[in-house]
């Protein structure tokens, strides 16, 4: 099985290049290629594979785009939508010279997602319109309780606006979330204002931990960060892996930052 692995502000993924839709991956399998000590390691895991070969056909905008995301948390566990994800999917489709250059559409389980490549090789993701599902309420693992924003951006976050630096939250282990306000589980986000216009962000990723990043989080941040002040805003978000930038306007979200891929190989059977 040919193998790539990218990154965004070190969001990691190992990406199966699938175009015929000939892997049956099994959530055990994903576990193994995400082991950061027995396998390739990662955040999630990014199959490529051409809509139409999916096995269970999608309806709606996600059936627009010729190409695919099935992403996979690191777990095993299916998710919606993963805007790291799709930023370095769409520098992979580029890089494996699987469509040419230009913006890009690619289907996810959330919708599809338009995706251009900026001048600096920046890469931008629509992540369309985030929506606002009222208020809600995290225990961490240290037993303090945080409130924050339930919101959707194509998956369920819960964003929490600190008054205080986010480096000294504890987020060694799964946030407690309530099961009626997050019936499929939840991401959660602890996010603090550090001047105009700019935020830091950790993350606790439903079904991959602590991670360096996460797209549809920092867009959950923004949303949160800019209440009843309404947009449009811009927010550069600081997380641990990198630097991202949300433009929120009355149409939804975009979202930049870099995206790479940094190597290619082949995974041993067994
Ligand atoms: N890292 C991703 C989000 C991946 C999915 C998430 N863990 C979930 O289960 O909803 C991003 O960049 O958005």
């Amino acid at each position: 099985m040919r193998f790539a692995k990218g990154h965004g502000t070190e969001n990691d993924f190992v990406i199966l290049p699938d175009p015929d839709g000939a892997l049956d991956l099994s959530a055990d399998q994903v576990a193994r290629l995400c082991d950061r000590r027995a396998g390739i390691g990662g955040d999630g895991v990014l199959r490529v594979v051409r809509t139409a070969a999916l096995e269970e056909p999608v309806t709606g905008t996600a059936a627009d785009g010729e190409w695919f995301m099935d992403y996979r948390n690191a777990d095993g566990s299916i998710a919606e939508m993963c805007g790291n994800g799709v930023r370095v999917f769409a520098r992979y489709l580029l890089h494996a010279g699987l469509v040419d250059k230009g913006p890009i559409t690619v289907g996810t389980r959330a919708g599809a997602r338009r995706v251009e490549v900026e001048p600096d090789g920046d890469i931008t993701v629509d992540m369309g319109l985030p929506e606002v599902l009222g208020t809600g309420a995290a225990r961490l693992a240290g037993g303090e309780e945080v409130r924050g924003v339930r919101i959707s951006v194509g998956n369920p976050h819960l964003a929490c606006v600190l008054d205080r630096p986010v480096a000294g939250v504890d987020l060694s282990a799964a946030p407690e979330l309530d099961p009626e306000e997050f019936p499929e589980g939840g991401n959660v986000e602890v996010v603090a204002e550090t001047g105009p216009g700019t935020l830091d962000m950790r993350v606790y990723e439903r079904g991959s931990g602590e991670t360096r990043s996460c797209g549809t989080g920092i867009v959950a941040a923004a949303v949160a960060a800019t209440g009843a002040a309404g947009t449009p805003a811009t927010w550069r978000v600081r997380v641990p892996g990198g630097e991202c930038v949300v433009f929120l306007d009355a149409r939804g979200a975009r979202l930049r930052g870099p995206a790479v891929i940094v190597a290619e190989g082949e995974v041993h059977p067994g």
